[in-house]
């Protein structure tokens, strides 16, 4: 009995207890399964149900039997599962059937109704898995006649030829319902990883049998698709792959953590190409930073400030390996130099290099502070670009949880007296079944394994764990991220630096850009001026994409005591509307299927161009007068240089990640 009443506690814990329908079963239960299915208070702690010793051999005893009773997660996870899938064509059966209206002494929710009915009608085996006297059991086969015969009306309803095509019909309509309350949480961006393989090589493997989307909603089945042949049919089986228009060698798959099994969603986590490394699922928009950057634009060596886990890393060792395939002008081999402060974190970013064939051109340089390097040393003279993906409030992030929503019956009207039944679920062993998966679900965000499924780029901690006060956690992670920024661009070769972030607040997004170019260009033009890489001259795929910068956060005051001090940048007003469009963004809700992100270029102009976006059309005259000019002396002492400032408030945003061992965050 206790499948059908873990399954239904499964799918009817709360929302507000977290979790999608794949950790609330396997996460807690993996680690406590004795204390979910027997709820007898002793077993675990050697005590008994009155606190005391229990007698020698009674214990293992015990836990055997309840090992035992133990149901596989597995197969709690398989009917929830794929009941939740079926539960629109369930639902409608049962209530035509007037199933709990006869049986509603017997059969005390509409979840166990739809669970048994389930494994009755659609289910692998076609039956209930209880003894056949059973009471649930025997509730519902007395009805089997009528509820199949509601079911073919169903199917006929839905004009599917059989149960194949309903099925089919079934899975896409739950792709387009998940699909439809967020794209980008059900949606799996795969990059391919051409240090290992090619698009080719994975699109006649891995995906061998997908159809091709011609969009992402296209994935969803929402509308046609790109394979003349296949686009008449919601009937059809296989699954479907969409190929990035904007980021080469980028596909996207449908991604649930239900249904358990299906046609149309393949496991990826399973495949060769996978466990390989030649496949990396990597959030579309965390693509962007390391394409921005465009290794082909540049002949030297570059460096990923923040590398960890290490997803830009190898990205960016594909791309320099896929110029220097292509330019044989290229002699010497070129390098990225990746840099993680954080120790535990830099052997992930090691693994992970290691497992996508990067190595040969990546250099880990783990648990060192990239504030800390001295870009003097020799070994960086020939760092030409950067790409610097510090650690944010990773409010862009999007939770892979998506579950479809659960259709249920109609409970029938309450009888007079309880069933003896409805009063166990509520009183006894269900109201413990409950309690222990809440309470479970709350460890389910400690628990790592429970991350079965989960992204290698998709480790952040929420902005929910940032501590109590936001704003100051903000406005302490926005100097952080300028400091670093400003050291990107020390590097005495660099010539092209990527800043990018999983947030969507502007303070850590084009605010630090507009500051980083303020006081970047207050300093010496020596060896050319700091300005921002404009869309016209980005690669073709981030030029195309559609969502820019924000304009009204890109107007940023200049703060008291960051006026110029010096009168030949008079003419440095920032164009707001010029950064707004060099800037790139995405936003989690806007249909595109990706999350929240920000990714801004900038390029060192050797002075042969100064005409740079950042630079406002005040640039041209020279004569305009600055406004708070009469300040600037009163101010010369306080502020010896901007970049020292921001050093100041980095160093204590420092302190606030060392302090409460905050460790940053991925994509
Ligand atoms: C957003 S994550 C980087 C994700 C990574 N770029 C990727 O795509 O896989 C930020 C990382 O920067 C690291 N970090 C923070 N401050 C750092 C510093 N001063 N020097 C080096 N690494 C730092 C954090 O430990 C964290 O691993």
């Amino acid at each position: 009995m206790s499948l059908y009443y873990e399954a239904a506690a499964a799918l009817n814990a709360p929302a507000s207890d977290g979790g999608n329908l794949k950790t609330r079963i396997f996460g807690p239960r993996s680690r406590d399964n004795s204390k979910l299915d027997t709820g007898k208070p002793g077993s675990k702690d050697g005590k008994d149900a009155k606190g005391k010793p229990e007698k020698n051999g009674k214990n293992s005893k015990t836990d055997s039997k309840a090992k035992k009773n133990v149901i596989p997660p597995a197969q709690i996870y398989a009917l929830a599962a794929e009941s939740c899938k079926w539960s629109a064509v369930l639902a409608e059966v049962i209530d035509r059937a007037e199933l709990l209206v006869h049986e509603r002494r017997t059969l005390p929710t509409p979840t166990l109704a739809l669970l048994l009915v389930h494994d009755l009608l659609v289910g692998k085996g076609g039956a209930i898995q209880l003894p056949a006297n059973h009471g649930l059991r025997m509730a519902v086969e007395r009805h089997k006649a009528r509820l199949a015969s509601e079911l073919a009306r169903v199917r006929v309803r839905r004009r599917a030829a059989n149960l194949i095509e309903l099925r089919a019909m079934v899975e896409r309509d739950v792709l387009k319902d998940v699909s439809s309350s967020s794209l980008a949480a059900a949606t799996r961006w795969v990059r391919v990883n051409t240090l290992k393989t090619t698009l080719d090589e994975q699109l006649a493997t891995t995906f061998a049998g997908y159809e091709r989307a011609a969009s992402i909603k296209d994935l969803f089945g929402s509308e046609g698709n790109a394979d003349e042949e296949s686009a008449s049919s919601s009937k059809s089986l296989a699954p479907r792959i969409y190929i990035d228009e904007h980021v080469p060698n980028l596909v996207a798959v449908p991604l649930m953590s239900a249904p358990s099994s299906s046609s149309l969603i393949t496991d990826l986590t399973r495949c060769d190409a996978y466990k390989s490394g030649a496949i990396v699922f990597q959030d579309k928009a965390s693509c962007f930073p390391a394409y921005l950057l465009d290794p082909s634009s540049v002949d030297g060596d570059i460096i990923d400030a923040c590398a960890a886990p290490g997803n830009k890393t190898s990205h960016l060792a594909a791309l320099l390996q896929e110029c220097s395939s292509t330019d044989s002008t290229v002699s010497t081999a070129r390098h990225v130099f990746a840099f993680e402060k954080d120790s535990f974190r830099s052997k992930t970013l090691e693994t992970m290099q290691a497992k996508a064939g990067a190595l040969e051109c990546v250099t880990v340089n783990g648990s060192q502070d990239f504030m800390k390097v001295n870009p003097k040393d020799e070994r960086y003279q020939n760092v030409n670009a950067l790409l610097l993906d510090p650690s944010c409030s990773g409010s862009g992030i999007v939770g892979r949880d998506a579950m479809p929503t659960l259709h249920l019956p109609k409970a029938p009207p309450p009888l007079k007296t309880k069933p003896k039944q409805a009063v166990s679920q509520q009183n006894g062993k269900g109201k413990k079944r409950k309690r222990g998966t809440q309470a479970l679900a709350k460890d389910e965000a400690k628990d790592e394994d429970a991350a079965e499924e989960k992204d290698e780029d998709d480790q952040n901690e929420t902005e929910e764990e940032i501590p109590e006060d936001p704003a100051a956690r903000l406005e302490a992670l926005a100097s952080f991220q300028l400091s670093l920024l400003l050291r990107s661009f020390s590097f005495p070769a660099a010539k092209r630096v990527t800043y990018s972030t999983c947030s969507i607040h502007a303070q850590e997004n084009e605010q630090v850009v507009v500051k980083a170019l303020r006081a970047i260009n207050k300093q010496s033009h020596e060896g050319g001026r700091w300005r921002l890489l404009r869309r016209d001259e980005q690669v073709a795929g981030m030029r195309a994409w559609p969502v820019r910068g924000d304009h009204a956060s890109a107007e940023v005051e200049e703060e008291e005591g960051d006026e110029d001090e010096d009168d030949d940048n008079d003419n440095d007003e920032i164009d707001p509307a010029a950064v707004a469009d060099a800037c790139i963004r995405s936003y989690a809700n806007d249909d595109l299927g990706v999350m929240g992100f920000f990714v801004a270029a900038f390029v060192k102009d050797d002075g042969s161009s100064l005409l740079g976006a950042a630079l406002s059309n005040r640039q041209a005259n020279s004569a305009q007068p600055k406004k708070k000019k009469n300040k600037k002396n009163k101010k010369k002492k306080k502020a010896a240089t901007a970049i020292a400032a921001v050093d100041t408030a980095a160093e204590s945003a420092h302190k606030d990640e060392n302090d409460d061992g905050w460790g940053g965050f991925d994509d």
